[in-house]
């Protein structure tokens, strides 16, 4: 696929009823994975195929080496590729994005991506690069000056590597030549996540030159925002499919789920797309947003996660459809994550978790549990042990959230309740392995980490219930210690 065979799948599927020779970029977006593109990107298309903003076109941006294939793939394609929605009757719903106009992989060209972001033209850099793109120590909170990328990027007449050095260096740029700075939106799963990305280029910033650093806090916005679309991984089988069922040859095309939603805290004093006009939510305050989504959605995927792998579920819907599963969902949502949450305005939490539930239960997205079980160290004390203080702080029970971090220590044991071998992807895994190797001998050895579980191993609220689900796994197995807590009680709505 590529412009000149555009006019062969016109008909057939969606393609962009613009003339892409006539987008501008007005967004460069560093991380263009599978997220970027069945979102952000989709969002951008949406709203030229309504007829508007041809001047924010997106330039990607791939920091990494291994960004190395997105930028092959899409300049063969020119910048072209196939959102595949399945729906979950089966059906497969493609369309052909056309927003992404450009491509730059800063290892070979870190100046043009420099200039690129100094463009005056360009008003946002948004970003999509992981929860560890921050470098920030999860321990403190605080950047990681000490990381090689960073020290490497501060060193005089630096071939800059990192996203903190190429974006402070452009927002320098802008500076010396007295254009207004862009604004830098996150997109990552992160609780403020503008917050998170303000303090990091801050600090960076700062590290390279204090009174710059001063210009960063006071001049650049950083707006928070809550994204949201289950994205799994592209296999070759969706590769086939397209072709098979479309005569589409696209080599790295993108699936996902018919949901999506995006919060945007509306601060964007350079400008912004009229992002409305594409569905796009623009309001004050982002966190009860945020905080419904990752504690609903992202505190589900977990809660299911280890249980499943344990179980020997293989994909998300396995588990979401298994009424131990799905039971001990909706309870832990109900009793455990429900009171901790703020009003969220216009939103129906009864009707939210039930549109959750109903996600995690669709079989056409065949999203692999693998996924959501890596770098867990990060995600437990995001989306999980928040909601577990919320309730021992109000004195309600938490024998659900303790039953979730058993879970993950019974998996970090590395065997499945049939025996086979679990794969532990951590940037933390040498520890939380060694962690999860003495739980045999001393049950508290895992959450005694408190670098992870702060003080929860003192809590002896959390620690009984954890002690107790600990046993059951070992004794019965992830399905029966699922179904001893699944609730019969009436469910409040
Ligand atoms: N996949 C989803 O369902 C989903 C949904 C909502 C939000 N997100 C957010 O999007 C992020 C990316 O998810 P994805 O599915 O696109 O993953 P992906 O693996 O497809 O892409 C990750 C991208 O991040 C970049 N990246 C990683 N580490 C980086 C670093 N240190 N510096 C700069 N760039 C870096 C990679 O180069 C790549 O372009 C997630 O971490 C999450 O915060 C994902
Ligand atoms: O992206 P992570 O690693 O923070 O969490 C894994 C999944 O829960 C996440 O990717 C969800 O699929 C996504 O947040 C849905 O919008």
């Amino acid at each position: 696929m590529n412009t000149s065979t555009l006019g062969t799948l016109a008909g057939a599927v969606a393609t962009p009823a613009y003339d892409r020779r006539r987008v501008r970029t007005g967004m460069v977006h560093i991380g263009v994975g599978g997220f970027h593109r069945a979102h952000q990107a989709m969002y951008a298309d949406r709203l030229m195929n309504a007829g508007l903003g041809p001047e924010w076109g997106v330039c990607g941006v791939g920091v990494l080496p291994a960004d190395r294939r997105m930028q092959e793939v899409l300049a063969a394609q020119d910048g072209l590729y196939t959102l595949v929605v399945k729906h979950p009757d089966g059906s497969l719903e493609p369309r052909v994005i056309g927003s992404l106009v450009e491509f730059l992989l800063a290892p070979d060209h870190p100046e043009a991506v420099v200039e690129k972001m100094a463009h005056p033209d360009v008003h946002i850099v948004s970003l999509t690069i992981t929860e560890r793109g921050y470098n920030t120590d999860p321990a403190t909170g605080l950047f990681d000056e000490a990381a090689p990328d960073v020290r490497a990027d501060l060193r005089p007449h630096a071939v800059l590597r990192s996203t903190f050095g190429l974006v402070t260096e452009a927002l320098a740029r802008r500076r010396a030549r007295g254009v207004p700075p862009f604004t830098v939106l996150s997109c990552d799963n992160l609780h403020g996540n503008g917050d998170v990305a303000r303090q990091a280029f801050t600090a960076f910033a700062t590290l390279r030159d204090p009174d710059l650093g001063g210009w960063v806090a006071r001049e650049v916005s950083f707006p928070n925002s809550m994204v949201d679309r289950i994205t799994p991984r592209t296999t070759p089988d969706d590769v086939a499919t397209l072709q098979d069922q479309f005569g589409i040859a696209d080599a790295w095309p993108v699936v996902c789920e018919p949901y999506a939603q995006w919060v945007v805290e509306d601060r964007f004093p350079a400008g912004r797309p009229p992002w409305e006009a594409a569905g796009v939510q623009l309001v004050e305050d982002v966190a009860p947003y945020e905080t419904m989504k990752l504690h609903l959605l992202n505190g589900s995927h977990q809660a299911l996660a280890y249980f499943a792998s344990l179980a020997g579920h293989r994909f998300v819907h396995d588990a979401g459809r298994d009424p131990p599963w799905s039971g001990f969902l909706r309870d832990y949502l109900d009793h455990e994550v429900s009171p901790m949450l703020p009003a969220v305005p216009g939103v129906d939490l009864g009707d939210y978790k039930r549109t959750v539930l109903q996600r995690l239960a669709s079989a056409a997205v065949a999203d692999p549990v693998s996924r959501l079980c890596a770098q867990s160290s990060a995600l437990i004390p995001k989306y999980v042990l928040p909601v577990v203080r919320a309730r021992l702080a109000a004195g309600g029970e938490v024998h659900r959230g303790a039953a979730v971090v058993a879970s993950w220590a019974r998996y970090a044991q590395g065997l499945d309740d049939c025996g086979h071998p679990l794969p532990l992807v951590d940037r933390q895994a040498d520890r939380i392995r060694a962690n999860a190797g003495r739980l045999d001998e001393d049950p508290l050895a895992f959450i005694a980490d408190r670098s992870v579980f702060g003080d929860l191993v003192d809590q002896e609220r959390f620690v009984v219930p954890y002690r107790r689900a600990l046993t059951s796994l070992r004794e019965r197995g992830a399905r029966a210690t699922l179904a001893s807590l699944v609730d019969e009680s009436p469910r409040p709505d």
